[in-house]
């Protein structure tokens, strides 16, 4: 389970531009749920997934990974568990590494520490692998990853992430610079390894639909807080409007996202 507990944040305190982003905010994530966050703009979707893999260090309260407190560990180490995929294809993975190379290293961090190397087993564990992306990425092992297009980087960047077996994975935009094609190809591939895996997920993503229709539970959030919750029935029974009217009646405000408004 993953815990933020009472968790302030402030911005440049005791300065003019003093932002409080967090006060005394809470969140519990169960083992294996997938949960979808969207906001309006600035609402402080990526300063929450900041202060989860430690970009950013809360001014106060907790944050809990599996039992353990990692309030000061920081991100480099919380790196070893926390898988975090980003809006840009080119950042998960290296450019002048070849593919067998790049899985070598995910790989090897899901065994903690181990001394294993790359052979012939783990040449064809990875090909079955690659061939599950269905991209055709199981025949250029030996390609330097630069020679691939952004939806494969991507899709290859999902998996590594899986063979490193992380406690938590953060999705912050992830298929928001792939074309449509390429995107509902690597939200496809997120459905099922979250599911295969039980990966414990958390997805921020601008497109409403998406945020309806895939994890088991959407956060909405808006000025630091989280003010929609749904899970269960009651979000298999969303539509983008009934979101953008609930949002509405709970802030007394129109939800203002451009990226998201735009994307229905
Ligand atoms: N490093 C920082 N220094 C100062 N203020 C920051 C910093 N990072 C974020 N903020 C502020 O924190 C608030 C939340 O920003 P955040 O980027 O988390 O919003 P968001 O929900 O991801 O927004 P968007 O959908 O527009 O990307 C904003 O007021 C932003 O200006």
């Amino acid at each position: 389970m993953i815990a933020i507990e009472d968790a302030t944040l402030i911005f440049n305190a005791g300065t003019p531009n003093e932002n409080r982003v967090f006060e005394a905010f809470n969140l519990t994530v169960g083992k294996g749920e997938f949960i979808t966050v969207i906001g309006s703009n600035g609402a402080g979707k990526s300063t929450l997934f900041n202060l989860l893999s430690g970009t950013v260090m809360p001014d106060s309260g907790r944050i809990v990974l599996n039992g353990r407190d990692v309030t000061k560990e920081p991100e480099f180490k919380r790196a070893k568990t926390i898988g975090r995929i980003f809006q840009d294809p080119l950042a998960g993975t290296a450019s002048n590494m070849t593919l067998e190379d790049n899985m070598m290293v995910c790989f090897k961090k899901g065994f903690k520490g181990l001394r294993i190397g790359l052979n012939r087993k783990r040449r064809e564990f990875f090909k079955e692998q690659l061939k599950f992306l269905d991209m055709g990425l199981e025949d250029r092992l030996k390609d330097n990853v630069g020679l691939l297009s952004g939806g494969q980087r991507q899709a290859l960047t999902l998996l590594m992430m899986v063979l490193s077996r992380p406690e938590l994975v953060l999705l912050d935009e992830h298929t928001a610079a792939l074309d449509p094609r390429n995107a509902e190809i690597v939200l496809r591939l997120t459905t099922h390894f979250v599911k295969e895996y039980g990966l414990t997920t958390l997805m921020v993503t601008h497109n409403m639909q998406h945020a309806i229709d895939l994890g088991n539970r959407l956060l909405m959030m808006d000025s630091g807080e989280v003010v929609l919750d749904i899970r269960g029935e009651e979000k298999q029974h969303l539509t983008v409007e009934k979101l953008v009217a609930m949002f509405s009646k709970v802030r007394n405000k129109q939800f203002t996202n451009d990226e998201a408004l735009l994307s229905r």
